[in-house]
């Protein structure tokens, strides 16, 4: 099938390359041309793993990007909306990026013969799909939608640093439709991959979207509050979760606790769903609080930290981890942002480290120093806070030894100090 795909980040280049590796004639559309240019030449415009042997593979052949609206969708029936949906000053969606996404989308439908789909894959709150980008399109192109084109959501559920993996073997696909045409036509595209379809309407496929993220972030913060119970009652709460986690009514999944969840999702997405359901009068304490105990872990962190060393003036203060988690380079959220920003309030000297995400880091914060290891951050450091679940953080040990005072205040279970050579001062955040 021929496929057009709006918004070159995350999910739509994942979608992109994924779609062409599936068999499809796949075009990209962004507003930005170096990442049109990267994509033509076969370069990722993001780190993932796995994305840049499926760019090389399909560029120029079915996997091509464009800036250009109206060749794209003359040359594909169905166009995906993959661009972000970010928070407003309030914590509600922020659609105006999907709004002149489909403005130029609606434009260039007005001059195409034939029927053409347009499904959103951005995460958008209830009611977006048939309220909002339908009537758009509607205006912009002057067609009518059900008889000129179809309009679906639906929704996507990759992780960032698995993002090909899982959108190669999703545990679901959510297909929801104005029409059952459009449904099995959208759903035509994931022929090849085992899963079952579930089909549905608009509003529920981007409810389905708002429940699975908001579940996930409570199960964190449910760990978090669990472990700073646990950290007062001296248990380690790892030992607790991976017991409680054996029922499999609950599942052994996200329930690690520690600085809490970042990224450009969860927290983003349960700030829009509690800012929906305030609009209908629904004030969602569970879900205020999921927010409330995420927010307050990297005050403990910093709590921590100030019980161990005093006063963090002039004292330079390794932070390890800057990506909001392990194997991306995005740090949007990022549990370290709050964390460094505190810092520098109160006068340390921040030596940061991350494998990936130095250079995204340095547009938030220009002044500090990034270091090219572990162990030059903690070189001469008197403190180390470790904020991401990098693999590598796990064998540190002798890269400890330069530090003026070995003081690490863990924050996601990284280290066992039991299994160590170097002697140090350990606090694990909640346990
Ligand atoms: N990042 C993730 O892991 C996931 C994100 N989502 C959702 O997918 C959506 C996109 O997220 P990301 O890929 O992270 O966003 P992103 O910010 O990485 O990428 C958005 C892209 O859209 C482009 N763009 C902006 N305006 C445009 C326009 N008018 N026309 C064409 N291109 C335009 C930007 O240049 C950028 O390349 C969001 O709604 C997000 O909530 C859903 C599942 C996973
Ligand atoms: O809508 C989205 O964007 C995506 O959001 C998350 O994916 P992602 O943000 O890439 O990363 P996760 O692996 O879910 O981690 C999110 C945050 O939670 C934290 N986390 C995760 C698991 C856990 O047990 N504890 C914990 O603190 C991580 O450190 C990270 O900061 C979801 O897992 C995806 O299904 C969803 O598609």
């Amino acid at each position: 099938m021929k496929v057009s795909i709006i918004g070159s980040g995350y999910v739509g280049s994942v979608s992109a390359a994924c779609f062409a590796e599936l068999g499809h004639e796949v075009i990209c559309i962004d507003i930005d041309e170096k990442k049109v240019q990267m994509i033509n030449d076969g370069i990722p415009p993001i780190w993932e793993e796995g994305l840049e042997g499926l760019m090389q593979k399909h560029a120029e052949k079915n996997l091509i990007a464009t800036s250009d609206y109206d060749y794209a969708i003359q040359n594909s029936d169905i166009s995906f909306i993959c661009v972000g949906t970010p928070s407003n000053e309030h914590g509600n969606i922020d659609l105006s990026i999907v709004g002149s996404a489909c403005k130029s989308l609606g434009m260039a439908m007005a001059k195409k013969d034939g029927f053409h789909i347009v499904v959103v894959k951005s995460t958008v709150v209830p009611g977006t799909t048939e309220d909002v980008v339908l009537h758009l399109l509607e205006e912009h192109s002057g067609k009518t939608a059900g008889k000129d084109f179809g309009v679906a959501m639906n929704p996507e559920f990759l992780r960032e640093g698995k993002a090909v993996y899982d959108f190669m073997n999703p545990d679901k696909i959510v297909i929801g439709g104005i029409d059952g045409r459009t449904i099995s036509l959208v759903s035509e595209l994931y022929r090849d991959l085992e899963c079952e379809v579930t089909r549905t309407n608009p509003r529920t496929a981007e409810m389905i979207k708002y429940v699975n993220n908001s579940f996930l972030a409570t199960k964190i913060s449910f760990s978090n509050e669990v472990g700073n119970i646990c950290k007062r009652l001296g248990i380690d709460t790892y030992e607790v979760m991976n017991a409680v986690g054996k029922d499999f009514r609950i599942s052994e999944h996200f329930l690690n606790s520690g600085a809490g969840f970042g990224g450009s999702c969860f927290p983003k997405d349960v700030r829009a769903l509690i800012g929906k359901a305030k609009e209908l009068d629904y004030y969602p304490v569970l879900l205020e609080s999921v927010v409330e105990v995420n927010d307050l872990q990297p005050i403990q962190m910093l709590e921590l930290l100030e019980e161990n060393v005093g006063d963090v003036k002039d004292k330079r203060i390794a932070v390890l981890g800057l990506a909001f988690k392990n194997d991306t380079d995005d740090i949007r959220e990022s549990r370290s942002i709050p964390i460094i920003r505190k810092l520098l309030e109160k006068g340390a000297l921040v030596a940061a480290y991350d494998p990936m995400a130095s250079e995204h880091m340095k547009a938030i914060f220009e002044d500090i120093t990034y270091c090219e290891s572990a162990e030059e951050a903690l070189n001469g450091a008197d403190a180390c806070l470790i904020m991401t679940e990098w693999t590598e953080f796990r064998k540190l040990d002798h890269e400890f030894s330069g530090m003026k005072n070995k003081v690490v205040i863990d924050g996601r279970k990284m280290i066992d100090p039991d299994e160590m050579e170097q002697d140090i001062i350990y606090e694990g955040l909640c346990w």
